[in-house]
């Protein structure tokens, strides 16, 4: 990617092109986006009219830039165009010669009165987020599984400081904790570009602890992690036997809180399940709000298909979408991978997305997941667990502690593999299949309320997935 201009443009260039996106993008975005993100880029078109060259003023812009916008930008350009254009996104160097010649492409471009100065005001952020500037709520599916825990990101993000500090995720992996943090900080950053934002793994605290250590260096250690405005740390459950790094995230934490800066934390599982963690940090993570994030439903998986395969550039029919969903069910990322099969798969062969086309692509995954996951498995995994006989799953004997493996049972066969209700009600001793819709039911919306229960079919659904 250029850093600066490339000898094979005109600063003369026609402006039509550029002029014309512009058109058409301010009709088509909201217009805070269009002015904070579209109209202040500086544009050149080359010679030929097949690079479309736009200066940003820093690197979290051009990087914010190439993911919301550059697809976008390439398919209108080269609509407008009738050819493809290649879309070049740089930064404008202040120390370069670059400047006179983009401020007169800029100037023909919108007129004398914006100059590049209108580039450099909007103040470059040079505090380091380490935010990755695809990870937005805009990618971010929507569905049951996460609607809580967004709407919350979605507050914290607009109002920092206030409700629900610290906010703390937790769920399984691969099912968008980590996304959702980013999500969080790219639109602070984007409504409030001065603040600083820090996105950090737990084990890269662990590892700044030691430094500071080693180094004697805690002073810039506080200096840096007590200023920021908004902390979002993932997978907390790493502090676990770390007393030293405990220690001092209990600092930092009660330091941005008392300064009402925002923490935003994730883990694999709720504040009072995590181990080896001192319960005065246990507690203050709970001292907030604690959202869950489900591995997703049905729909859900189907839309998050839809969309990737879209920004992706591709296609994939709602049908094969369907069929994907109901075979890849356990998490966000494992959708990703079979996705990515999928269309390499594809372009490899030259032949259209197709259920078929699917089946071959995911072979493999399918046929370990037929292998892994059958009712009978389930039938035992649920019994150990709940130390009752695997004779009971079938059997007629009513008692709770008996009745309520047996529905989670079922529940968890619905859940995990092909079979219909009826299919199920037979292996579970020939039950009508009204008395597993119940089960489903059942511990389905238990599973919304309880924490406990919803800890348990987690490690369930890890163990039976292997
Ligand atoms: N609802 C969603 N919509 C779109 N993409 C999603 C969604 N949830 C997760 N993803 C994508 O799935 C992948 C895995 O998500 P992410 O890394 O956020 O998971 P995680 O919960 O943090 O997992 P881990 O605990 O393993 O780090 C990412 O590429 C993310 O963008």
């Amino acid at each position: 990617m250029a850093e600066g201009l490339s000898p094979d443009f005109n600063a003369d260039a026609e402006p039509s092109l550029w002029q014309a996106c512009l058109d058409e993008l301010s009709r088509e975005l909201p217009e805070q986006q269009f002015n904070t993100w579209i109209k202040p880029l500086v544009a050149q078109v080359a010679d030929d009219h097949s690079k479309l060259t736009l200066f940003v003023a820093n690197r979290f812009k051009l990087d914010w830039v190439r993911a919301q916008y550059a697809g976008r930008l390439a398919a209108l350009a080269e609509r407008l165009q009738g050819h493809p254009v290649q879309i070049e996104l740089a930064i404008t160097l202040k120390e370069t010669p670059v400047k006179p010649a983009v401020q007169s492409v800029s100037s023909a471009l919108r007129g004398p009165v914006e100059s590049l100065d209108a580039v450099d005001e909007a103040a470059p952020n040079t505090f380091r987020s380490r935010l990755n500037p695809a990870l937005t709520f805009d990618t971010l599916v929507e569905g049951t599984a996460n609607r809580m825990a967004r709407a919350a990101a979605m507050h914290v993000a607009g109002s920092p400081g206030h409700l629900y500090n610290p906010l703390f995720i937790y769920g399984g992996v691969g099912l968008g904790k980590t996304h959702l943090m980013h999500a969080i900080g790219n639109k602070l950053l984007a409504d409030r570009p001065e603040s600083k934002v820090l996105y950090i793994h737990a084990e890269q605290f662990v590892s700044d602890v030691v430094k500071a250590y080693q180094r004697k260096t805690f002073d810039e250690f506080k200096q840096h992690y007590h200023s920021l405005d908004l902390l979002l740390i993932d997978d907390v459950q790493f502090f676990a036997n770390k007393d030293r790094t405990q220690e001092e995230f209990f600092n930092a934490f009660e330091a941005l809180l008392a300064k009402k800066s925002h923490i935003v934390m994730t883990s694999d599982t709720y504040p009072k399940g995590l181990t080896d963690i001192h319960e005065r940090l246990v507690s203050r993570f709970d001292s907030g709000l604690t959202v869950a994030i489900e591995p997703p439903e049905l729909e859900m998986r189907v839309a998050i298909l839809i969309n990737k395969a879209i920004s992706e550039g591709s296609e994939m029919p709602e049908e094969v979408a369907f069929f994907v969903a109901k075979n890849v069910r356990s998490n966000v990322r494992e959708l990703e991978g079979a996705l990515r099969k999928i269309l390499a798969y594809s372009r490899f062969n030259q032949k259209e997305v197709s259920i078929q086309l699917a089946r071959d692509a995911l072979r493999d995954l399918l046929s370990i997941q037929n292998r892994q996951i059958s009712v009978e498995n389930i039938q035992k995994t649920v019994a150990d667990y709940y130390k009752i006989k695997v004779a009971d799953m079938y059997s007629k004997k009513r008692p709770a502690s008996i009745a309520r493996p047996r529905q989670i049972a079922m529940y968890l066969a619905k859940e995990l593999t092909q079979k219909s209700l009826p299919e199920i009600g037979e292996l579970f001793g020939g039950r009508d299949h009204t008395t597993v819709l119940h089960a489903v039911r059942k511990i389905g919306g238990e599973r919304q309320q309880l924490t406990e229960l919803n800890q348990q079919l987690h490690v369930l659904e890890q163990t039976l997935k292997g």
